[in-house]
């Protein structure tokens, strides 16, 4: 049996984006509210009952809400241009490589776009995926 785990945040961020498009408004700095969703898949480990415990999840998404909450998303190394699509990226490789992370979601309410990383899954530890 397969279960797929997931975490939410959230995090307020400032940026400016360069696009052939709506130009002016985009290159000024501005703030958006960001919410973003990891997803995790795996099997149960038979002694736990978990496919991993929800609480180290946590504890790695808040380190990388820390990198994101309140910046500049410009200066921030390793994203790129701050689109969702570089956001989705940035965010999937800041997780530990024990994170069996599948996808990674990012959107804006405000805004009503959303974008989603689908990763491929990773292999278990028990030769499942
Ligand atoms: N493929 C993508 N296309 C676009 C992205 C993106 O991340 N990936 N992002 C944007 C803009 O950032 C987005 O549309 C928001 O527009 P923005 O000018 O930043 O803000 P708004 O004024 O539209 O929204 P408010 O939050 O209400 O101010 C465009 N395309
Ligand atoms: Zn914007």
């Amino acid at each position: 049996m397969k279960f797929e785990l997931s975490q939410r945040f959230w995090f307020d961020a400032a940026h400016t984006l360069d696009r052939e498009i709506e130009r002016e408004g985009s290159l000024r700095i501005h703030g958006h509210t960001y919410h973003a969703e990891v997803f995790v898949e795996g099997v149960r480990n038979p002694r736990t009952g978990m496919v991993m415990d929800l609480g180290h999840l946590r504890r790695e998404l808040a380190a990388v809400r820390d990198a994101l909450d309140h910046r500049l998303l410009d200066e921030v190394p390793e994203l790129g241009p701050p689109t969702l699509e570089n956001l989705c990226v940035f965010i999937a490789r800041k997780l530990s490589p024990q994170v069996p992370v599948t996808a990674v979601r990012v959107w804006r309410e405000s805004v009503g776009d959303s974008c989603k990383l689908t990763l491929p899954p990773q292999p278990q530890a028990d030769g499942t995926n």
